[in-house]
């Protein structure tokens, strides 16, 4: 058997591989039906940020899991609940015996049950890493659907690109020509239950979202999501009452549009610039320093 400190040589001795787990951010979502098994029909318009947690992957003799950073500590408890484990073990058996054992080591630097799918964002980060590790990969179809069996936005997650998704969130459309923006991300610390947000949901057919097909530049754009809902917003804020105190904040430094994410209670700010968005996030950290604003660039759609 091995020591622990043979151990931490054989981990040394062998490149590690690093993933980012991006934010996901809804700039729009709208729900727009239910199906027979309780899941709803979403029209969602999703970008990613360039600020996430980060996960690190090596061989190790066995499996390991590690936390660490700003929100590492709310994840500790989970007893082996925790996404990435079940991506990992979900992959491990599509795979065989191709998949040894892994150290796993998650950076949780995004807010937990937040809108901004952190979950989903690290089991799709481990999906990827992992497959880059053991040196092997899925066909597509397969991949998606082990990615949706882990949760609604795990698919567009792994694809970590502005895009449109549809259904439940698996028919996934990539929107290249969606502009870089300026956000800050905000979020007032208490933790929101999706089922929770969707169960108190008024109505279920909403309007679709119809976005012109000729939308050219920012102020385009931020006209175009500016129109457009998340339906989930007046739910999540009967829940939490913050989130109309944290929207107004945004907009009070500046934000030329605000909105929540997901099912929240992170709320966005879209600034001008990014030297704008990170003065107001600045500025915000100075007002409420137990909460959480965090300026940061949407990522290119690469068109
Ligand atoms: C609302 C969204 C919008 O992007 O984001 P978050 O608020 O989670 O970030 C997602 O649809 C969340 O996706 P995800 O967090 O992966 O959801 P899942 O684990 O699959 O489902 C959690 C629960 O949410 C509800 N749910 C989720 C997705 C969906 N299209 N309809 C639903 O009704 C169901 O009650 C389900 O049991
Ligand atoms: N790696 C993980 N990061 C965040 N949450 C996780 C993770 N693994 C499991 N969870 C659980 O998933 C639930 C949703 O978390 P999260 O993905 O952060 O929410 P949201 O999709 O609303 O942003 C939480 O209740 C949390 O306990």
């Amino acid at each position: 058997m091995m020591s622990s400190e043979n151990r931490s040589d054989f981990s040394a001795s062998c490149s590690s591989i690093s993933e980012e787990a991006r934010a996901k951010i809804n700039l729009a979502l709208h729900v727009t039906g239910q199906r027979p098994d309780g899941y709803h029909l979403l029209d969602m318009l999703v970008t990613f940020a360039d600020h996430g947690d980060r996960l690190d992957f090596m061989p190790s003799p066995t499996d390991e899991f590690t936390l660490s950073g700003r929100f590492g500590e709310t994840l500790a408890g989970d007893g082996g609940t925790n996404l990435v484990l079940k991506a990992r073990d979900l992959l491990r058996e599509a795979i065989g015996p191709l998949a040894f054992p892994v150290r796993i080591q998650l950076e949780k630097n995004l807010p937990v049950a937040s809108g901004i799918g952190g979950g989903s964002a690290d089991a799709a980060a481990t999906l990827r890493g992992l497959m880059r590790l053991w040196g092997t990969s899925l066909p597509e179809e397969a991949l998606a659907a082990l990615a949706l069996k882990l949760g609604a936005d795990v698919p567009m997650c792994l694809a970590s690109r502005p895009l449109i998704a549809r259904g439940i969130g698996e028919k996934i459309e990539p929107v290249p020509e969606l502009p870089v923006l300026a956000m800050v991300l905000a979020n007032p610390l208490k933790g929101v239950s999706t089922p929770e947000v969707f169960r108190r949901l008024a109505t279920k057919n909403n309007p679709t979202l119809r976005l012109a097909p000729s939308l050219r530049g920012t102020a385009d754009w931020l006209a175009a999501i500016g129109a457009a809902r998340n339906d989930l917003e007046p739910p999540a804020g009967e829940m939490v009452p913050e989130i109309a105190v944290i929207s107004a904040m945004l907009q009070a430094h500046g934000a030329l549009l605000t909105r929540m994410s997901g099912s929240g209670a992170t709320c966005f700010g879209i600034f001008a610039t990014m030297a704008a968005a990170e003065d107001a996030a600045a500025a915000l950290h100075d007002e409420r320093s137990d909460w959480y604003f965090q300026a940061t660039e949407t990522v290119s759609g690469g068109a």
